[in-house]
């Protein structure tokens, strides 16, 4: 009973107190928001159709207050329910004060007083709540390090503003806010991470923020809420000088998007840019290139089609450093075309000599994208015009005189020499005239020398002929390699499609060729399903972004499109990230001991190089493998399993299939049952209440209470991306899992350890 806590008392008149000003607070906003709104109405009332300049302004400063006003309401109204979570004692070693912190997701000041009500969760001291241990302790400030005895460490559960739990954490006690928000069902669990981010998740979430960091995390692991944490920080720490737009968060597909922005506002970071690499690139390089659905190979590999070889090869390749080096070679020779044989003469005045203007390209502003240095090249040759006109004027007035001059000296004054010298006038009026007159375009003119920066165009001509690949790759592609480059290129551009590989590339291209708009920088980058990524594609987005501040959160054991992603964290570094810290997160949080135990053994059996998960103390049901006789038996069997799971509280529930062609079969199937089925695709969001069926290469990243893994037909191999995938399926819920196919076969569970799940008969 929580009436029984020797504080009770205290703290629950502390909470009153707490949502007392918080109301205050609310109400005065309210009222300003009023004031606002009452001023730019005076404003447009009064507004002066001529000088209207003092009224707009008011509008516009109106107008922004009442901006950061809501924002401030909306803030303050989320956590109104529960403004804070935790508390810590801390006793300064130095100055002996002995404070209590409340910690919240918001800070809230008494601005008469300047007492502080509640301290944000990002705030250092709040550290100490994640990190430390109760006794000495000490945490970082910008002024340096606060060491002191840490005496307290409280936890609170406040439902509708309601004090329900006061739970006092020493070194024994087990984390139980932890264990309630795990046994929680999966709608809204991202939102309330916070109070029980966990010591290791917090030291990547606070870790340097000015260096990139790397996460290898197993599946479980808390690896998207870390990442939706970090930025929240990194907004917090640098609020001053970064804006939220500033950030950008790629994550694999827009299904995604959708399951992580439900938490982006609650952390206060809702701003950010939220995208996948595909549309990253089509945005930044603002073109809507058509790309081959990536499924299509995707699928190819996963059924082990024809050329699967080279197919892998060429796409794998694509991701490499050493395509990135053979681009630059080929860049290098793009570049010398750039190079200039004519000087820029106006009416016979050399302006600029070509070896200067090649200098100013390919040593002053070597350091631009080529067409950023045609613009420099274009302005230095224009200013440089336009101080000499003068002077060319001078000169030419000059050497008119001297003929004048030569002329009266050399004849006499007669009707001849009065008509050469009205001639001669005429002749130096035109030269003047036409020096006056000439304007800018000479310098156009001029630059048409220089071929126009077009990136595709480069790209088609280095990808589309053979003999250009072997000849850039510098002896490393086989003529058979390079020909198939080359071919399937063709193939495609003849459809005017690209393939997903060919992304990185076009990205990279076009930041060396054009630059990157300032809209498509960012700040600070995190990439959730990293594994997923290539060297080349994390190589690009750096250059792109123009930042190496990188948050990398990934699981190789989760790598099913390991044949175009990265194989080790270590090449990244190596090549692209050489600052990065490296972490490991080992323990899962998803899933029960149970169900990671299978997956566990799973990957032990069949890749065993691959790390396992430690799941957090959580026991559930052990999964259970039914067999199915024939296809047709699936509704039923499906429904019996939906309706036990539903009898035991669990809301959400997947039917996961190898395939999205299954997917599609069995969403067909379901139509037959009671139960409403959404076939999950990549553009869809997830409706809450409704039975999702998903392919498992889509489902990951996503989590549900419960989930059957269905297999009529297209059956789990013990080829690496089947297991990977088959580990991605069993790895999604939260705490119940059932395998419904022909035969244990059809998911590999012969050469497992037979204790660790259930058949139907037990
Ligand atoms: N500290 C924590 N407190 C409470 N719940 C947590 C904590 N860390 C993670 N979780 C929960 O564990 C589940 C898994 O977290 P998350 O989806 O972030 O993991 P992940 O590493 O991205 O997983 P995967 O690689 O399998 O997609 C989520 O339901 C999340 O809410």
């Amino acid at each position: 009973m929580v009436t029984e806590h020797p504080d009770y008392e205290q703290e629950k008149e502390r909470l009153t107190y707490t949502k007392h000003y918080m109301e205050e607070i609310l109400t005065a906003a309210e009222g300003k928001h009023e004031d606002f709104k009452g001023n730019i109405k005076e404003a447009f009332e009064n507004l002066d159709y001529l000088d209207s300049s003092l009224s707009y302004i008011n509008i516009l400063v109106n107008a922004k207050f009442i901006e950061m006003n809501t924002a401030d309401i909306e803030h303050l109204k989320r956590v109104e329910s529960k403004p804070y979570f935790a508390r810590i004692d801390f006793k300064n070693k130095e100055s002996g004060e002995h404070d209590s912190y409340y910690i919240g997701k918001v800070s809230l000041f008494r601005k008469d007083t300047q007492e502080s009500l509640i301290v944000d969760w990002r705030s250092p001291v709040a550290n100490l709540y994640y990190d430390g241990r109760l006794g000495e302790v000490e945490y970082e400030t910008e002024d340096g390090e606060v060491a002191g005895n840490l005496t307290l460490k409280r936890q609170y559960v406040i439902e509708e503003g309601k004090l329900e739990e006061i739970r006092d954490i020493d070194i024994t006690t087990r984390d139980e806010l932890l264990q309630d928000s795990l046994s929680g069902t999966a709608d809204n669990r991202l939102n309330e991470i916070v109070s029980t981010i966990q010591a290791e998740q917090n030291e990547v979430i606070r870790s340097d923020l000015s260096k990139p960091v790397i996460v290898q995390g197993v599946a479980g692991s808390g690896k998207t809420t870390i990442a939706l944490h970090r930025i929240s920080m990194f907004i917090y720490t640098f609020a001053e000088n970064t804006s939220p737009e500033e950030m950008m968060i790629l994550a694999p597909n827009d299904l995604f998007i959708d399951y992580i922005s439900q938490a982006l506002p609650d952390l206060g970071v809702d701003q950010i840019k939220q995208t996948t690499f595909t549309e990253y690139v089509r945005k930044s390089i603002g073109k809507k290139v058509k790309i081959v659905h990536p499924d299509q190979k995707f699928l190819q590999i996963l059924e082990h089609e024809t050329e699967e070889e080279l197919l892998e090869w060429a796409s794998h390749f694509k991701g490499t450093f050493s395509f990135k080096t053979l681009i630059d070679r080929y860049l290098a020779d793009v570049e010398k075309t750039y190079r200039v044989n004519d000087d820029f003469k106006v009416e016979g005045f050399t302006i600029y000599k070509a070896k200067n203007v090649n200098r100013l390209f390919f040593e002053d502003y070597h350091y631009l994208p080529l067409e950023n240095r045609v613009k420099k090249v274009k302005n230095v040759l224009q200013a440089n015009f336009k101080k000499k006109k003068k002077e060319m004027i001078k000169v030419i007035e000059q050497k008119f005189e001297d003929r004048f001059d030569q002329l009266y000296y050399s004849m006499k004054q007669t009707e001849e020499r009065r008509k050469r010298v009205v001639h001669l006038n005429d002749q130096k009026e035109k030269k003047i005239d036409r020096i006056k007159k000439t304007t800018n375009k000479v310098v156009t003119e001029y630059m048409k020398q220089y071929p126009k920066v077009d990136v595709f165009q480069a790209y088609h001509e280095l990808m589309s002929e053979k003999d250009q690949l072997l000849h850039y790759s510098n002896g490393e592609l086989t003529k058979q390699q390079a020909a198939y480059l080359a071919e399937t290129f063709q193939e495609r551009r003849k459809k005017n499609q690209y393939e997903l590989e060919d992304l990185a590339p076009l990205l990279y291209i076009h930041t060396q060729l054009k630059g990157m708009k300032k809209k498509w920088q960012a700040k600070n980058v995190v990439i959730d399903e990293a594994q997923d990524y290539s060297v080349f594609q994390f190589y690009a987005l750096k250059q792109a972004a123009g930042t190496d501040l990188f948050t990398l959160l990934g699981d190789l054991s989760q790598g099913i499109h390991a044949y175009r992603g990265i194989e080790s964290w270590q090449e990244v570094m190596d090549e692209v990230f050489p600052k990065a810290s490296y972490r490991t997160l080992k323990k899962s949080y998803r899933t029960t001991v149970e169900v990671m135990n299978l997956a566990n053994d799973l990957l032990g059996v069949h890749l065993p190089h691959l790390d396992s998960a430690e799941p957090v103390v959580r026991h559930g049901s052990k999964p259970k493998f039914l067999p199915l006789q024939k296809e047709a038996d699936a509704p039923a069997l499906i429904t019996s399993e939906i309706q036990s799971i539903m009898e035991k509280g669990m809301k959400s529930i997947a039917l996961l299939t190898k395939t999205m062609k299954e997917a599609k079969e069995l969403a067909e199937l379901m139509k037959a049952t009671s139960y409403e089925c959404q076939l999950l695709e990549e553009t869809q969001q997830l409706t809450q209440g409704k039975i999702a069926i998903v392919p498992s290469y889509l489902a990951k990243g996503l989590e549900f209470d419960a989930v059957i893994l269905v297999n009529a037909k297209d059956h789990y191999t013990d080829h690496e991306i089947d297991i990977k995938l088959l580990y991605v399926a069993m790895t999604r819920p939260l705490h119940y899992l059932s395998m419904i196919g022909p035969s244990e076969d059809s998911f590999q569970l012969n050469p497992l350890n037979r204790t660790l799940f259930q058949t139907e008969q037990g």
